[in-house]
């Protein structure tokens, strides 16, 4: 569905000197520096996938995905987009795809959201009954009767993201890339759009490219993600595997039925970091012992009534890959 290759791209930036008449000089000469934004990055996103694209500020998340969206063209490497190359069939892969940016939207913001979809479908060339069955389909699941009569610059945040996510399905896309899609909604807002969005790619059936600085947005919605870092891609698989590839250590804290007994010279494959008469408090590397593992050793201390198992917090994962 999405294939890239070997895909680079960087930027010649002007050297400007300090003081007017080096600026010149610089101007004259035509002096440059390369920047290298995307660095020889290879994947591959399967039909039906919902993968994150994260990394930090610079890392080089917007200049892919304007690559794999067409706009820019790559210094070196391929995109395939359903078969296309974005660049080279811009018209057939835009058919394929729907963008949503968090911080801009594609809505007229003087007019109501309707009229912006009947320009978008104008733009499209999508017949009257076909964008109303899809508009009626779409206005169940982002319920956007309460407010398609109203200007765009009047909605909510969360309602403008509603109507920006119908704006990007109205050409019922196979793909869609999603940047910031939760950017400054409030918990009550971002878990509707979240709701929304494991529909689209749930119910509908949607390939979903998500790029967040959000965690929790990664947390809740992604079975896979690639993480971007200077233009190279530093980590492509599951959120657990992330997790033990960084090897922060899981706490786990059982309660046993009566006082228990632990050999006070014990050292083993995980740490006690903290003991009472009922309750004990482990901290282990899930590269170096299973949960299970340390459970069974645990139990020849005492009868085991409750287990709580905190993993390291995501944020902080991603902190250290960072
Ligand atoms: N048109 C451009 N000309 C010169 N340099 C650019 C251009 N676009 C991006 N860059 C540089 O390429 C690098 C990657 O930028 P990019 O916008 O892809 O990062 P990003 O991961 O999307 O960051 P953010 O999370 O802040 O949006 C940055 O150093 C940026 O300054």
């Amino acid at each position: 569905m999405i294939e890239v290759s070997g895909l680079s791209k960087s930027f010649r930036i002007p050297l400007v000197g300090q003081g007017r008449w080096q600026r010149i000089r610089s101007y004259i000469s035509g002096a440059h520096q390369e920047k290298i934004a995307v660095n020889d990055i290879s994947f591959i996103v399967e039909r039906g996938e919902f993968v994150g694209y994260i990394g930090p500020n610079g890392a080089g998340k917007s200049t892919t995905i304007k690559m794999l969206t067409g706009i820019l063209h790559p210094s070196s490497g391929e995109v395939l987009i359903g078969g296309y190359s974005p660049h080279k069939f811009r018209r057939q892969v835009v058919r394929k795809l729907g963008v949503v940016f968090g911080q801009r939207s594609q809505l007229w913001w003087d007019l109501p959201v309707k009229d912006s979809y009947d320009i978008l479908a104008a733009m499209y060339g999508i017949e009257r009954t076909q964008k109303e069955r899809t508009l009626a389909e779409l206005s169940e699941l982002l319920q956007l009767k309460e407010f398609i009569d109203t200007p765009v610059r009047k909605l909510s945040l969360g309602q403008r993201m509603r109507a920006d996510l119908a704006a990007s399905m109205l050409h019922n896309p196979d793909i869609l890339f999603l940047d910031e899609p939760t950017i400054g909604l409030d918990v009550v807002a971002k878990k509707s759009i979240r709701k929304l969005l494991k529909a689209m790619n749930g119910d509908f059936g949607k390939t979903v490219l998500l790029t967040t600085h959000d965690m929790d947005d990664i947390e809740q919605l992604c079975e896979r993600v690639m993480v971007i870092n200077h233009g190279q891609l530093a980590y492509d698989g599951t959120i657990d595997g992330l997790r033990e590839k960084i090897g922060l250590p899981t706490l786990m804290r059982i309660s046993f039925a009566e006082p228990i007994h632990v050999p006070p010279e014990w050292s083993g494959a995980f740490l006690i970091v903290g003991q009472t008469d009922n309750e004990l408090t482990v901290q282990c590397n899930r590269r170096t012992i299973q949960a299970m593992d340390v459970l069974r050793q645990i139990e020849e201390w005492g009868t085991i009534s409750d287990v709580h198992m905190e993993e390291p917090d995501f944020e902080e994962v991603i902190h250290r890959i960072y």
